[in-house]
């Protein structure tokens, strides 16, 4: 057997799932459609925040990056602008070593030089401390004794066998009582011997404020360092950092054969985070520059808000307009559910009806059925879709054909019966009800048409009526029928004047017939005689039994009265022949009294009874005769 792989677990999911959830979606497309909307308003937040957030924290890094370079920018452009300030220091002090060694009054005049050339507020005095400690001159004017020996910068000069620029902590003037920074070179004569310190005091702040136009925002800082982390310079908070150290983590400290770097901090003062960057001079002094990074971050940040703002906005809107279509969509899929079941059952009472019912569109054709109508015509759906209702009738001169009656009522509803043919050709009564579907224009859209087979119940409503107007026995009109047609001739022959003769016929001594040889051979003779009055009349001429072995001719015409007594006599003659019944040759005859309208009454009850009375009047003349 071969081996086969095994899909992947995904493929395999996919096709055991695939199927359902397609199958979901068919069965109910308009909850499918808001799983969707939600979904993907869910997928477009993600992503929209997923970018917001992105691009936030890029743009955030981009602009820190940017303020670190910055920062190392200025803090290159503050560090060359000290060092270049430190080199004039440095010149001065080698002019003044000069100076001094060649006699006290050329040190005065460049001490009154330095003090004028070099900006006052920084440079506080050019003084010389002799190698006996005390300060043998100052640019200030006359020194007073003062010892300074025992200074850091002098004691490390008169100690020293190299050339070297000396620059010290921030030291609080004995004299001046101001702050300052003594930058310091030791003074030898030709043969070695130590002369003593030449010094320039240089104020801290007044330099400090010079440097302040290195920094960008209010919360920046800058700061000169010594080479030990002492505060030399700081611009901001005043003077209170004289005197002290920054904390030892700081990587200038950690790394002294670095000369630049930058790093991220918070100030053990303000607790500002600061991104600084620094560089380390050829003194040895370390310029520091830190940038605020809150005030520098702000317009980013600031920014980054609005953004923020912007998309919690369109997200609400987003979220607002899905819940809207989301609900929108389940009111609707409500409103088609309740449509759905409302034509699930009209199809039930459509399709479970007694009646059959039959859709015709306005052009005559049948355009839908029931099973109703398949069960009385035996057409199904695709053999009379499209087709005229004409096929449903047979198409035989006289017949009434459903078509042709549909066709006579353009417009209206109505009630009919019909002659139905049934698919296989059986013939049916049927009754049709049709109703007028009419548009929102008004105009007709659909005939409903209800079809039923009546054609029991016409069966029995037409033997109802014969027993309700023909006599069982012989066949002819009873009683009822008589006086309806006499009352429909009398009117007739008002409205057209002209006459009705009414013939009472009685038989006689018809009693016998029945005590002599039964009822049977009684009922036979009465229905031959009600034969042999037929066969002397018109069709338009009524024959009637009104009971017993009584008849009534009705004859709606004009007619002499001779030619009334002619008719009399014949009647007289038929039933006086003998009639043969089975064996029996039997003889009767018969009495006639004749009544006329409008001669003898203008009422059909006062005509029967005048007729009555004259058939009487035959009996008592002696039988087998007529009378008037
Ligand atoms: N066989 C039969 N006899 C009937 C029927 N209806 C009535 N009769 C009888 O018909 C007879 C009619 O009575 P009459 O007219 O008085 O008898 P008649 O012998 O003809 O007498 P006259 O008319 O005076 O000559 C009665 O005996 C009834 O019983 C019926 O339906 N069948």
């Amino acid at each position: 057997m071969p081996y086969l792989a095994r899909p992947p677990w995904r493929c395999r999911f996919v096709a055991r799932f695939l199927p359902s959830v397609l199958a979901a979606c068919t069965r109910r497309p308009l909850q499918s459609m808001r799983v969707v909307i939600g979904l993907a308003c869910v997928v477009v937040l993600a992503l929209l925040w997923r970018d917001l957030i992105a691009t936030q924290a890029s743009t955030e890094a981009a602009e820190r990056e940017r303020i670190r370079v910055e920062a190392m920018v200025h803090v290159r452009a503050a560090a060359g602008s000290i060092q270049a300030t430190i080199d004039s220091f440095n010149f001065v002090l080698r002019s003044a070593r000069e100076a001094i060694l060649t006699g006290p009054k050329s040190l005065d005049v460049l001490g009154r030089i330095v003090t004028a050339s070099m900006a006052q507020d920084i440079v506080i005095q050019l003084f010389h401390v002799s190698e006996d400690g005390f300060l043998s001159y100052s640019s200030l004017g006359r020194a007073p004794m003062n010892f300074l020996g025992d200074r850091a910068y002098f004691r490390l000069l008169a100690g020293a066998t190299e050339d070297k620029l000396v620059i010290s902590d921030v030291v609080l003037g004995r004299l001046s009582n101001k702050w300052s920074i003594q930058f310091a070179r030791g003074v030898r004569s030709a043969d070695g011997a130590f002369k003593g310190v030449v010094a320039l005091a240089v104020s801290p702040d007044a330099w400090v404020a010079k440097l302040k136009s290195f920094e960008v925002g209010s919360s920046d800082l800058f700061a000169v360092l010594g080479a030990d982390g002492a505060y030399l310079m700081r611009t901001l908070y005043g003077g209170g950092h004289y005197g002290k150290y920054v904390p030892p983590d700081r990587p200038f400290l950690q790394h002294p054969e670095q000369r630049e770097g930058d790093y991220v901090t918070s100030g053990a003062l303000d607790g500002i985070q600061r991104q600084f960057s620094w560089v380390r001079l050829p003194s040895g002094l370390i310029v520091v520059m830190g940038i605020g990074l809150e005030e520098a971050l702000a317009p980013v940040k600031a920014l980054n808000q609005r953004s923020l703002l912007r998309a919690l906005l369109l997200s609400s809107l987003l979220v607002l307009a899905s819940a809207a279509l989301v609900i929108a969509l389940g009111r609707y899929e409500k409103v088609v559910e309740a449509s759905q079941e409302r034509e699930a059952h009209y199809r039930s009472v459509f399709d479970n009806m007694a009646e059959g019912i039959m859709i015709v569109d306005d052009h005559e054709r049948i355009s839908g059925i029931n099973p109703a109508f398949t069960a009385i015509t035996g057409y199904g759906l695709d053999e009379v879709v499209g087709r005229s209702p004409a096929l449903l009738s047979p198409s035989v001169p006289g017949a009434r054909n459903l078509g042709a009656i549909i066709g006579r009522h353009p417009a209206g509803s109505w009630e009919d019966d019909f002659d139905g043919l049934r698919w296989n050709g059986e013939t049916y009564t049927g009754h049709a009800t049709l109703s007028v579907v009419r548009g929102a224009d008004g105009r007709m859209a659909n005939r409903i048409v209800l079809l039923a087979d009546v054609t029991e119940r016409r069966r029995k409503d037409e033997e109802i009526w014969r027993q309700a107007n023909f006599d069982v026995l012989t066949g002819l009109p009873n009683r009822a029928l008589m006086m309806d047609r006499l009352e429909r001739m009398i009117s007739h022959a008002r409205r057209h004047p002209s006459m009705v003769v009414v013939l009472f016929v009685d038989l006689d001594r018809f009693k016998p017939v029945n005590d002599n040889f039964g009822h049977d051979t009684g009922d036979l003779l009465l229905c031959e005689v009600a034969r042999r009055l037929e066969a002397l009349f018109r069709d338009e001429d009524t024959v009637a039994r009104m009971g017993g072995d009584e008849f009534v001719v009705l004859m709606p015409r004009n007619a002499d009265k001779a030619a009334v007594e002619a008719t009399a006599t014949k009647i007289v003659e038929s039933l006086s022949r003998p009639f043969q019944i089975g064996e029996q040759s039997l003889e009767i005859s018969c009495s006639v009294g004749i009544a006329r309208f409008p001669d003898d009454g203008d009422t059909a009850a006062v005509l029967l009874h005048k007729a009555d009375v004259a058939m009487y009047r035959a009996k008592e003349m002696g039988r087998a005769t007529w009378s008037t």
